[in-house]
């Protein structure tokens, strides 16, 4: 069966609990991600641990926002670690998402635009006041071009998005959450089925699954469901 394009965000406290909720998952799931906790822990050699002999796409969500040349050093950095998708945030601006794109010519850059924890009353206190749509599809825009051929968005706004972008652009939607769960810090959330129905191309599912009895189990029925309703 093929994997279901979901991203299970490995956001585990060692090394140990990652590897193995990555080796539960991997039949079911199309990639795992590493986030900021996880990596800075213990560095490059996660992506290895987590990757096992599966193979499965590593996802490395670092989120990078600084001035170009450092971002540019950055991406140099992990880009030899072949991770397929790379994050940074769109508000960097033009220049550091080029910069990015150019320094890991192997690895996918997204762009992550409004971060899903973000409510339109949080986005009007940083000054992106109006509806969230709206800095989402600039910030869309800016960053396709300026070359990154990923865009990181919430399931509200991924229509909106690809209605911008056109296709080809691969959107990634975190703030998933199967009806009824616990959406916790998420704010603009939806449900798996409602994202890729929306046009969202990878979902990112993290506590939903790895904080279940069984990770491996809960990954499962979420890519049953996806198959039943598409
Ligand atoms: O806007 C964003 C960008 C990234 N994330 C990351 O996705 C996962 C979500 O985990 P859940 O447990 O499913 O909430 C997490 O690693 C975030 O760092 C995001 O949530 N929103």
């Amino acid at each position: 069966m093929t994997p279901a394009p979901i991203a299970v965000a490995l956001d585990a406290p060692d090394l140990e609990t990652a590897a193995r909720w990555a080796a539960l998952v991997t039949p079911h799931v199309s990639t795992v991600k590493v986030g900021l906790e996880l990596y800075l822990r213990y560095g490059p050699d996660v992506i290895a641990s987590v990757q096992g002999a599966s193979g499965v796409n590593v996802f490395l969500d670092l989120k990078l926002h600084d001035i170009p040349n450092t971002v540019a050093g950055a991406a140099r950095a992990v880009a030899r670690l072949r991770p397929a998708i790379l994050t940074v945030h769109a508000a960097g601006g033009t220049a550091m998402i080029k910069a990015a794109v150019e320094s890991a010519p192997h690895t996918q850059i997204a762009a992550v635009t409004v971060l899903t924890s973000l409510t339109e009353a949080d986005l009007e206190r940083i000054g992106l006041a109006g509806p969230a749509d709206d800095a989402v599809r600039r910030l869309a825009s800016l960053s396709v071009e300026a070359g990154a051929t990923a865009l990181v968005c919430s399931p509200h706004e991924v229509a909106a998005v690809r209605a911008e972008v056109g296709g080809g652009i691969t959107l990634i939607t975190p703030g998933v959450r199967p009806a009824g769960a616990d959406t916790q810090d998420q704010k603009r959330v939806a449900t798996p089925e409602r994202a890729l129905a929306d046009g969202a191309d990878l979902l990112v599912i993290g506590r939903p699954i790895t904080a279940s009895p069984d990770p491996g189990a809960a990954a499962a029925a979420i890519a049953a469901s996806l198959r039943r309703a598409s």
